[in-house]
């Protein structure tokens, strides 16, 4: 019933305007799963290879292509992603490129979910998935990669923590957006959105705490329950590795002062979630920091572990985080991603299912969020190709 019968591929626009790749496959049965790689711009070191989409197309069509089609079950999603594997031939999809190969896994997954009549994240879920919904992280300020002349911090994210439903924290989210805007426009400072539609204004990483912290208390005010928040520092892009400083404009943190400096962030704003403190190399600082902070907050790893088991093996044994970040592009297949996201939990880090700063209209991870029953998601507050997901897990949340 699910076995492939065609593999297309083509180029879309993503979010940023550039070209990425978009797979639709089809089922014997006449299932259909349409799915689009989303692409980073604080990219890890260690993350599978994106080719550039025409390139990827074109290899993917000589190598995957053909042994997928009429070879393959998409209701077998480990058969599928061996296959991409075995067309790849290399660790970090150097060949067809990990845009191709998770364009072609995700796509198969929603043509598998097709063809079964059943919805994405109870086709990749199972009957036993339970009830739990993930709380969306939403990007109200930002910069970094993300927006020039902004903040240093790339994310500055709203986390509704005590939000009675998904629709009440995708709302939420929404308002503190709004919110920030409004503190803004009264302090006369003008600010654009960057990548993921977060204000991108020219001010410093300390009025944005500022900020974040006013717009959070308002609107919890507002809604009756508790909203936090969180960053994604993303600190490899602030590090200089061969003064081993990291740097914020003029301001110079050396590895230690960082530590003492995101301890105290922890502190001072009670943050629920810290994405990439520390450089993608640090383990070791990853470590001190989680044993610092670790039973206030999450301490995340992105850069870090690029949802890679072995990296992530690596920090289980050094104690270096107690999250995992979950970017299906970053491994290349969803197999990958699901394996690394049960080793998470298997050794007590909670999974956070994320976009990319680089996106389309897809909605797989708001299913892959729900599936594994992820307690965290970012996704963007708003934007509509962050609303799609986001709007996609209001709709999940219904029917599931
Ligand atoms: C979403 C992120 O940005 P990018 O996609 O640019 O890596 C991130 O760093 O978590
Ligand atoms: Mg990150």
């Amino acid at each position: 019933m699910t076995l492939i019968t065609e593999v297309r591929l083509r180029r879309v626009l993503d979010s940023r305007g550039n070209p990425t790749v978009e797979a639709e496959v089809t089922t014997e049965s006449g299932g259909f799963g349409r799915a689009a790689a989303p692409s980073g711009a604080s990219t890890g070191a260690h993350e599978a290879t994106s080719l550039p989409a025409s390139e990827a197309i074109a290899s993917a069509r000589e190598h995957a292509v053909p042994r997928i089609e009429g070879q393959v079950y998409a209701g077998d999603q480990r058969s599928v992603d061996a296959a991409l594997r075995a067309a790849d031939g290399t660790e970090s999809f150097d060949e067809i490129g990990a845009n191709s190969a998770v364009a072609i896994s995700m796509a198969a997954a929603t043509a598998a979910a097709d063809t079964l009549g059943a919805p994405l994240y109870q086709h990749l879920g199972g009957a036993f998935r339970g009830n739990e919904f993930p709380t969306p992280l939403g990007n109200v300020i930002g910069g970094g990669e993300h927006a020039a002349e902004a903040t240093h911090i790339q994310e500055f994210l709203a986390a509704p923590v005590g939000a009675p439903s998904v629709a009440d924290a995708v709302f939420a989210n929404a308002r503190v957006h709004g919110a920030v805007g409004e503190i803004l426009a009264e302090r006369d400072v003008a600010a654009a959105k960057g990548d993921e539609g977060a204000w991108a204004p020219a001010i410093d990483d300390s009025e944005a705490f500022e900020i974040v912290a006013e717009a959070t208390e308002q609107v919890a005010g507002e809604v009756g329950f508790d909203i936090g928040f969180g960053l994604d520092v993303a600190a490899t892009e602030l590090y200089d590795a061969d003064e081993g400083v990291y740097r914020y404009g003029d301001t110079e943190r050396t590895p230690d002062e960082q530590i003492e400096y995101v301890a105290g962030l922890v502190d001072e704003y009670d943050l629920v979630y810290v994405e990439d403190p520390l450089d993608e190399e640090d383990f070791e600082g990853f470590a001190d920091l989680t044993d610092q902070v670790g039973s206030e907050t999450l301490i995340c790893g992105d850069d870090l572990f690029v949802t890679n088991t072995e990296r992530l093996d690596r920090g289980i044994e050094a104690g270096a985080a107690n999250a995992l970040l979950v970017k299906p592009n970053q491994i290349g297949t969803l197999s990958d991603a699901f394996d690394a996201t049960e080793r998470a939990v298997e050794n007590g880090l909670a999974p956070v299912i994320s976009h990319r700063s680089g996106e389309t209209e897809d909605t797989t991870i708001a299913h892959l969020a729900v599936a594994t029953a992820a307690p965290f998601v970012k996704t963007g507050a708003v934007g509509g190709e962050r609303t799609a997901k986001l709007n996609e897990l209001i709709r999940t949340e219904e029917t599931a």
